[in-house]
């Protein structure tokens, strides 16, 4: 499909791919960023050189710091990290009142405990909302690589319709109704990958980093069913496939945060690491609802520094054997 125009919230590495690969497959982009100064910057260089490097703008990206350049358009797409979002909402939402909002952040928000549809519905209850998830990295788009991912919207027919705006000839949606699903395993990929950074960054081996995957996502299913998934889902792209993506690349933020914290090392606190804030926050929701969640908890346990490591590994390896 060509034509069509969509509004991206957010010049990260996230939004700026997504801006580039829909622009190449004919949508008119209009890329917003909190700064006038580097928008202005942006439009003239035509590229992102902060986030994405290398990866030049086609003409019809517009970049801009004027949120009235993107309240026309026919999706917007909000790029922006997972803890800041309900900030720009309750700051800026009115300007995209009645629009489709698809929510592009994995995570779930500490102070609210829930993700970000249902932050879009409180703070812009005329909105139409959706989920875009799934396992991707920002370069990998940019590059035209071939992607899927999983778009979740509530609404049949708007479903539909943003699935076909926001595919391209290398980006490949599949629909679900199924939210929460979406929401949840986007969300809790994070945390097992923070964990299968820590698992090989301490040196315990690739069979640890599998059981850990495999158990991390036993605990993905049993939050996200508790919360009204289904279990299709969290097998599907949103879940099990970034999962893997996640858990296994030095691409992946979350992991590579991870890796630092299981050897020790110091990590640049200006990254974007989702699972980190997420973890706290999974870990008060399982408290709250009386899900077991030992992985989650001990990453937010380590990341709080409430526990050293040895006791960490120590703890989850002497938990009562049981049935699969
Ligand atoms: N990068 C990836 O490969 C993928 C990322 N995602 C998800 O996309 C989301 C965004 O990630 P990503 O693009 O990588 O993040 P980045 O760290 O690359 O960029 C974050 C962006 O958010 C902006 N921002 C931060 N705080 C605010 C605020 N209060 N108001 C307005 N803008 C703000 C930053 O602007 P400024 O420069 O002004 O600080 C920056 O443009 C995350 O939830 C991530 O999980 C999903 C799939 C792939
Ligand atoms: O969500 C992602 C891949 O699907 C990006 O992962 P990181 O945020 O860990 O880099």
């Amino acid at each position: 499909m060509t034509g069509g125009r969509i509004g991206i919230v957010g010049a990260g590495a996230f939004g700026t791919a997504l801006a580039v690969t829909l622009a190449r497959d004919g949508r008119d982009v209009a890329l917003w960023l909190r700064d006038a100064e580097r928008a202005w910057k942006m439009q003239e260089k035509r590229e992102n050189e902060a986030r994405l490097a290398g990866v030049l703008f086609p003409e019809n990206v517009s970049v801009t710091a004027d949120l009235d350049g993107i309240c026309d358009a026919d999706a917007v797409l909000l790029c922006l990290p997972m803890q800041v979002l309900s900030g720009f909402l309750i700051g800026s939402g009115k300007a995209l009142s009645g629009r489709p909002l698809v929510a592009c952040c994995k995570g779930i928000d500490l102070e609210r405990l829930t993700g970000p549809s249902a932050i879009i519905s409180n703070e812009v209850p005329s909105a139409r909302s959706a989920v875009l998830t799934g396992p991707s990295f920002a370069a990998d788009i940019a590059m035209g690589l071939p992607t899927a991912l999983t778009l979740a919207c509530r609404e049949a027919g708007l479903g539909e319709t943003l699935q076909q705006q926001l595919s391209t000839a290398t980006l490949r949606l599949y629909l679900t109704d199924d939210v929460a699903g979406a929401e949840l395993g986007g969300a809790l990929k994070n945390v097992i990958a923070i964990a299968a950074g820590i698992v090989i960054g301490a040196g315990l081996g690739e069979s640890a980093r599998a059981a850990l995957m495999t158990r991390g996502y036993a605990e993905m299913t049993r939050l996200a069913l508790a919360f009204g998934a289904r279990a299709e889902t969290l097998g599907g792209l949103s879940g099990l496939g970034d999962l893997v993506l996640t858990c296994t690349s030095a691409q992946s933020r979350n992991f590579r945060f991870g890796v630092a914290l299981g050897s020790g090392q110091a990590f640049d606190p200006s990254v974007t690491v989702e699972g980190a804030a997420t973890a706290k926050a999974v870990s008060n929701l399982g408290k709250k609802r009386g899900i077991d969640l030992p992985v989650t908890r001990m990453v937010a346990a380590l990341i709080d520094g409430h526990i050293d490591l040895p006791n960490a590994i120590q703890t989850l390896l002497s938990r009562p054997l049981k049935k699969e």
